[in-house]
C-alpha cells in the first residue's frame, strides 16, 4: 500500500519529526497548554517539519498529521490498522465507564456492538423521521424564544437559544419526549459540567499516583460529578425500563417512540455475555447527548454569523426556499429540504470553514505500521488535522472566504472522503461520525427555518467577528449578535 507497509519488513523507521524539548519539562509544559495553543504551535512546526509533527504530551507520543493523502491512506485504505482507539488515561476512565462508550471504545466487539445499536435502531434515516414531532415541538420553543427577543430592537445574542434547541433534540431521542423544559435545562447544566471537565481534569492523568495525594480535592471533584450524572441519569433510565415492562404486558400507551436508552436495556456484551449495568448505560446516554448538542449548535451558529455577516448570502437562500416551497407555507417541512440544493451548499461551506472539531478523537493502529515514511508505533497517538485540511488551496481557492457556491457544481459532495478527502468536519473512514446525517439534517431543518421566518442583521456599526475560541468545540469567540425582525405578521 504506497509506502505503508508493516514496520516488520522494513526496519529502521523512526517517528516523524518532532520540535526541541525539555524531557519531563516540556510534557508538563504541553499538557498546562490549551488545545488551541497546541494547533497554532502544529501549524508552525509543520512548516518546517513537513505533513507529520510528533509532540510528547502525556504518557505516549503524539502524531499529527496534515496531508490529506496520507489521511486517505491511513484511514480509508488502511482502515483497520488505524481505527483504535488509545487506552483511556485514568481520569478518562472515571467518565466513561473504563471505554464502555462508543468514542473512546477499542476497536473490537464491544464498539462493534454499539456502533451498530446506536446506528441501526436510533440513527437509520426511518427511525429519524419518527422524530419529526421532536423537532417541530423544539421549533416552535425556539421561534417564541426569538419572537420575544426581536420584540427589544435591539441586537441579541442567539447561542443559548441554539444550544438548547439541540440539546432538547438529543435528550427526547434519548430518554423519551415526557421530559419537561426545565429538566431539559437541567441536563444541560450537567453536560455542561462534564465537558468543561475535560480540560480541569486533564492534569490528574500525568501522574496519577502522585495526583491522587497532591490533587486530592480534584479527584474528588471528578467523583462527584460522575456521581451527579449517574444520580440524573439513572431514574431515567429505570422509567423507561419501567414503561417497557408495562408495554410488554400490554398496560403501556399507544403513542410510544423508541429512545436511545431503550435500546440498551437489550444489549449483551458479546465477550462477556452480560447485559450493560446502570453506570455503562449512564455512559452510553452522556455521550449521546454529549456528542449531538455541543457541535450541532456550534456549526449552527458559525452558519447562521455568515449569513448575518453575508447579507447576499441570505437573500439567495430567501429566494432558493421561495422558490420551492412557494410565498405562503407557514414553515419549511423536513420533506422539502433535500429540494433546496443552495441549503445543503451553505450548510457544507459553513462546516469547511468553522469545522466544530478541529481535530478527530484520537486513533491508535493495532500494531505498529509505517505511514509516509515515518514509524508508527502502537503505543502512540495519531491524530488528524480537520480544519486544515478544510483550507487546503490546492483544494479550495481562497480557502478563508465563505462561499457557498463552491458546492453546488452538478455532482452530490461525497462528505466522506472515500474517494479523496477534500475536507472531514465529521471524520473519514471507520470512526466516522455515526451522527453525520442527524447533524445535517437538523442544520438543514434550522438554518432554512430560521432564515425563513426571521430576517437577520447585524445592527449598524457592529462588525461580525470570525475569530475562534476553543471551548470543548472550537466557538464564536464573541458570540453572534444579531438584529432579528419577523418576515411576516
Ligand atoms: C455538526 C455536528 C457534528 C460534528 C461536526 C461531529 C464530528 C465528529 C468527529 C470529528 C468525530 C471523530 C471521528 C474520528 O475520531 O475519527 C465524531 C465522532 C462521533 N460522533 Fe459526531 N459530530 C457531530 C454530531 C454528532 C451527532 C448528532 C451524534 C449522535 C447523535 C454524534 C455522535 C458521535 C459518536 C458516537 C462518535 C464516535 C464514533 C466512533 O468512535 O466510532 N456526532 N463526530
Amino acid at each position: 500500500f504506497f509506502d505503508l507497509f508493516s514496520s516488520s519488513k522494513k526496519p529502521p523507521y523512526t517517528l516523524p519529526p518532532s520540535p526541541p524539548t525539555f524531557p519531563i519539562i516540556g510534557n508538563f509544559l504541553w499538557v498546562r497548554k490549551s488545545v488551541f495553543q497546541i494547533e497554532q504551535s502544529l501549524r508552525r512546526f509543520s512548516r518546517s517539519l513537513g505533513p507529520m509533527v510528533t509532540l510528547y504530551i502525556g504518557p505516549r507520543p503524539s502524531i499529527f498529521v496534515f496531508d490529506r493523502s496520507l489521511t486517505h491512506q491511513a484511514l480509508i485504505q488502511c482502515g483497520s490498522l488505524f481505527s483504535d482507539r488509545p487506552n483511556s488515561l485514568p481520569a478518562d476512565k472515571i467518565m466513561n465507564s473504563n471505554q464502555h462508550n462508543i468514542s473512546s471504545g477499542s476497536y473490537g466487539p464491544n464498539w462493534r456492538l454499539f456502533r451498530r445499536n446506536l446506528t441501526s435502531e436510533i440513527l437509520h434515516p426511518s427511525r429519524v423521521k419518527s422524530y419529526s414531532h421532536a423537532r417541530k415541538w423544539v421549533l416552535d420553543i425556539l421561534f417564541d424564544g426569538l419572537q420575544e427577543k426581536a420584540k427589544s430592537g435591539e441586537s441579541v445574542e442567539v447561542l443559548v437559544q441554539f444550544q438548547y434547541a439541540m440539546l432538547s433534540l438529543l435528550v427526547l431521542m434519548c430518554f423519551g419526549d415526557k421530559l419537561s423544559q426545565q429538566h431539559i435545562k437541567e441536563i444541560g447544566d450537567l453536560q455542561r459540567r462534564v465537558f468543561t471537565g475535560f480540560g480541569r481534569f486533564a492534569l490528574l492523568n500525568l501522574w496519577p499516583r502522585v495526583t491522587k495525594i497532591l490533587l486530592r480535592k480534584k479527584w474528588d471533584q471528578l467523583f462527584k460529578l460522575r456521581k451527579d450524572l449517574e444520580d440524573a441519569y439513572i431514574p431515567l433510565i429505570r422509567a423507561r425500563k419501567k414503561a417497557k415492562d408495562e408495554r410488554l404486558s400490554n398496560k403501556g400507551s399507544d403513542d410510544y417512540v423508541l429512545a436511545y436508552v431503550d435500546t440498551l436495556l437489550d444489549l449483551e456484551l458479546p465477550e462477556e455475555k452480560r447485559k450493560l449495568d446502570e453506570a455503562e448505560m449512564v455512559t452510553l446516554a452522556a455521550e449521546f447527548i454529549n456528542a449531538g448538542t455541543d457541535t450541532t449548535s456550534t456549526a449552527l451558529q458559525w452558519v447562521m454569523a455568515n449569513l448575518v455577516k453575508y447579507p447576499h448570502i441570505q437573500d439567495r437562500l430567501l429566494v432558493e426556499i421561495k422558490g420551492v416551497v412557494g410565498d405562503s407555507v407557514e414553515e419549511i417541512k423536513e420533506e422539502e429540504l433535500q429540494k433546496i440544493p443552495y441549503l445543503k451548499a451553505v450548510i457544507l461551506e459553513g462546516l469547511r470553514r468553522h469545522p466544530p472539531a478541529h481535530f478527530v478523537v484520537p486513533h491508535c493502529v493495532t500494531e505498529d505500521t509505517v505511514l509516509g515514511g515515518y514509524l508508527i508505533p502502537k503505543n502512540s497517538t495519531i491524530n488528524f488535522m480537520v480544519a486544515d485540511m478544510g483550507w487546503d488551496p490546492k483544494v479550495w481557492e481562497d480557502p478563508m472566504a465563505f462561499k457557498p457556491e463552491r458546492f453546488m457544481g452538478e455532482k452530490v459532495f461525497d462528505i466522506t472522503g472515500s474517494r479523496e478527502i477534500k475536507m472531514m468536519p465529521f471524520g473519514v473512514g471507520r470512526r466516522i461520525c455515526p451522527g453525520l446525517g442527524l447533524a445535517l439534517l437538523h442544520l438543514e431543518y434550522f438554518v432554512a427555518n430560521l432564515i425563513w421566518k426571521f430576517e437577520w442583521k447585524a445592527m449598524d456599526g457592529d462588525d461580525i467577528s470570525l475569530e475562534e475560541k476553543k471551548e470543548f468545540t472550537v466557538v464564536m469567540k464573541t458570540p453572534l449578535m444579531a438584529h432579528i425582525s419577523p418576515r411576516k405578521s
